[in-house]
């Protein structure tokens, strides 16, 4: 069976849980289960917390998991990217108060700096020479200066209202873009590729939709100009003469631009639906 670790709680654990369902996985009914096995799909799921996977996957003890980036450099486990996920996304970033006078990592020396990801920071300030205190915090970072154990935070950064609500500002370089991902050990497994495959049609249905248009031959070179596909788009032959049926992938962002510009260039019947499922 393929050991795959998936978060248990907090911003990683639903959005995980939901692309697994997609992806055709059954997953546990009740939240307090820690083990739930999906035997027709040959796969074991481990219910753990998002900052111990990248150690579990690392020592081997799991073949595989989804985690941060961020928190997978912080954990200093051996475990290495396989996939990003699309979800997730952030940045990891310091901050101080507005208007004070930490404007850049060379401010630091010296001062303390409160974070629930030590390693990551310690390992950015080192390479750059900076020698500040860091202060380990498990969360609500952001309050740490107001309440006075810090004189600036690193953390994770997405909207930046978290970080506008505590009065502080970005400053200096970005530590790491971050983001969900598939990350795999030293256990090796031929149940991963498939358990990739599928986490990749998800993301693909998701970006997706499939369009369909009928169109003058004769307008074909401009038409796939507009919307080429992810491979190239399939062209059947219509009952009526000098016409054809195309059908091509196009982003579902993108959908209704491309197809006002396909209308512009003479296409007709032109209709959008949804991917449930892909593989490639
Ligand atoms: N607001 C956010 N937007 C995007 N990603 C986020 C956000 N907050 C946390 N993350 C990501 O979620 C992961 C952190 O997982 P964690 O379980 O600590 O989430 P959490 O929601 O902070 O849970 P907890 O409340 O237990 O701290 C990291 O990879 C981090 O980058
Ligand atoms: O930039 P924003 O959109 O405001 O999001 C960033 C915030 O979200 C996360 O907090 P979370 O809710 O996980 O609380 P925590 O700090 O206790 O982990 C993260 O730790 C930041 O505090
Ligand atoms: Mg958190």
């Amino acid at each position: 069976m393929l050991r795959i670790a998936v978060p248990n709680k907090g911003s990683l654990s639903e959005v995980a849980a939901e692309m697994l369902a997609e992806a055709g996985y059954s997953g546990r009914r009740d939240s307090r289960k820690l083990v739930h096995t999906d035997s027709r799909n040959g796969v074991e799921f481990f219910y753990l917390r998002p900052r111990d996977i990248a150690t579990y996957v690392g020592s081997g003890a799991l073949h595989v998991g989804i985690t941060g980036r961020d928190l997978l450099l912080d954990s200093g486990s051996d475990a290495v990217e396989i996939a990003a996920l699309d979800f997730a996304d952030s940045t990891f970033r310091f901050a101080a108060p507005a208007g004070g006078d930490i404007s850049d990592i060379a401010h630091l020396a010296g001062k303390r700096v409160a974070t629930s990801y030590p390693k990551l920071v310690d390992d950015f300030l080192r390479e750059r020479g900076v020698e500040a205190t860091l202060v380990k915090l498990d969360g609500a970072v952001e309050s740490a200066v107001q309440l006075g154990v810090a004189d600036a935070v690193a953390d994770v950064v997405s909207t930046g209202a978290t970080l506008r609500a505590a009065g502080l500002d970005i400053f200096g370089p970005v530590i790491l873009d971050s983001t969900a991902l598939l990350i795999g050990g030293p256990t090796a497994h031929a149940g991963t590729d498939r358990l990739l495959r599928r986490l990749r049609g998800v993301l693909v249905a998701r970006k997706y939709a499939i369009l369909e248009y009928d169109l003058p031959i004769a307008r074909l070179e401009a038409a796939t100009e507009i919307a080429s596909g992810i491979e190239s788009p399939t062209v059947s032959p219509l009952k009526e003469d000098g016409w054809v049926a195309v059908r091509v992938m196009v982003l579902r962002d993108d959908a209704n631009d491309v197809m006002d510009r396909l209308y512009d260039v003479g296409a007709k019947g032109i209709f959008v639906t949804q991917v449930h499922a892909a593989r490639f």
